[in-house]
């Protein structure tokens, strides 16, 4: 991927960086680098994460997904970071058949989806890291039995991918199911790039040894200076930009099928970054459908935010047909890319008019190399913006505070403490 962060800087935008200070700043980001490097060559928890594309076992993931074969969808059932980095490949990448993710315990959602799904042709892909998840262990309980209520051999069409121990190992123990290791010292929100975000795309045909030979190129770009590394220079430029008042981070893809990759951005950020008091709120949102709605606030509203576009150079296109209408002149001789291209050119524009910092990350095209080079990049960044925030990059205290109450409260604990309330209802 490629970074251009120029409307970013001091000269363009408010706030915004001086090039005098990235100057200085490059010396923390060659420290963080040594770091980063050291992390990785230790194996460390987290760090270990952006070896992936060197350790990945591709032929091992094909290896198991090869009983499931045939099968028109896969159900993966996960959450967080064990279906964010699976949704991203599969939603942006094409695939023969079906890919499915629940991922929420919205009861509709559930029976809705298990009713249209044709079993007999649907895999199940059941991913948890910790093996633990209370959502989706209690999904994959459901799913199991609406494969039971139908007459269909679910074992025959379940893969697991989950660590050592857990609820969710027990049960692919004792159901003998074909079970994937989650990589050692990788988060959930890091592992797109291994067994966990890999198997769905691999069962719908998709080429995850480009996808992984993308991330390996992107890796082998990282370099002890933000100048030489568009990751590096994204991670530092967030962060140098959260410091001075934008504590939004916009990602705002242009392609339809990256939409689901704003939602793993998102995750990747704030679960690695909102630590301490520090990190900026991630917000989803995609060119150019939300240039009719949220644009107007980046451009009028507060000078808070950083708006990241991401954008391939190159991609399919459909010519926009001749139509003898008074004033559609403009769209003469265009096509959907082109009139996509101007909106997305007019946006940028339009934000470093009012000197809203924005930042434009380029692939070659949304296809297997580039979006794993584009997640492998982005992981980086958010490794190296830990390291300048010195927060601690891998864990997420918070989000188990609240998974832990949610399990007492099952189990019949009171509630915590006493919630204020201040009720207004209609008379
Ligand atoms: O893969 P699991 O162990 O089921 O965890 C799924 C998700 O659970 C939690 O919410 C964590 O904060 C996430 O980082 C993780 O991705």
């Amino acid at each position: 991927m490629d970074v251009d962060i120029g409307n970013a800087l001091a000269s363009a935008a408010s706030p915004g960086v001086p090039r005098s200070y990235l100057d200085r700043l490059d010396a923390r980001v060659a420290d963080a680098h040594e770091r980063i490097e050291r992390g990785m060559a230790d194996g460390e928890f987290g760090y270990a994460a952006l070896n992936l594309p060197e350790r990945v076992d591709t032929g091992a993931i094909r290896d198991a997904v090869a009983p499931l074969d045939g099968a028109e969808a896969v159900l993966t059932v996960g959450i967080g970071g064990s279906a964010l980095g699976a949704a991203t490949l599969t939603d942006a990448l094409d695939t023969e058949g079906e890919a499915y993710y629940l991922d929420n315990v919205d009861p509709a959602q559930v029976s809705d989806l298990l009713d249209d799904l044709d079993l007999e042709s649907t895999a199940v892909n059941v991913v948890s890291r910790s093996g633990t998840t209370a959502e989706t262990l209690a999904n994959f309980l459901v799913v199991r039995d609406a494969y039971e209520a139908r007459d269909v051999d679910w074992t025959e069409r379940t893969l697991v991918t989950t660590g050592e121990s857990g609820n969710l190992r027990d049960l692919a123990d004792e159901h003998d199911l074909p079970v994937l290791p989650v990589p050692e010292g990788v988060p959930g929100r890091f592992s797109a790039l291994s067994t966990v975000g890999l198997a769905p795309a691999a069962i719908l045909g998709v080429d995850v040894e480009t996808v992984v030979e993308g991330a390996r190129r992107e890796r082998e770009s990282l370099a002890g200076s933000l100048y030489e590394t568009p990751a590096y220079a994204y991670g530092a430029i967030a962060y140098a930009l959260d410091a001075r008042g934008a504590n939004a981070n916009v990602a705002m893809p242009y392609h339809e099928s990256l939409e689901t990759y704003a939602e793993w951005y998102a995750q990747l950020h704030a679960e690695s970054l909102g630590k301490d008091g520090l990190g900026q709120t991630p917000v989803r949102a995609l060119g150019a459908t939300d240039q009719h709605s949220q644009l107007q606030l980046y451009r009028a509203g507060p000078n808070d935010k950083l708006v990241t576009f991401v954008r391939a150079r190159d991609g399919p296109d459909v010519p926009i047909p001749e139509a003898d209408l008074d004033g559609l002149d403009y769209l003469a001789d265009s096509t959907l890319g082109g009139l996509r291209d101007a909106e997305f050119e007019a946006t940028e524009a339009s934000l470093a008019d009012v000197g809203l910092p924005n930042v434009r990350v380029t692939i070659d095209r949304v296809d297997a190399a580039s979006v794993g080079g584009l997640l492998y990049g982005m992981e980086a960044a958010v490794v190296l913006a830990g390291e300048l925030y010195d927060v601690e990059t891998f864990t997420q205290p918070a989000v188990e505070w609240g998974k832990e109450v949610a399990r007492d409260l099952l189990r019949g604990a009171d509630a915590l403490d006493e919630k204020e309330t201040l009720r207004v209802t209609r008379e």
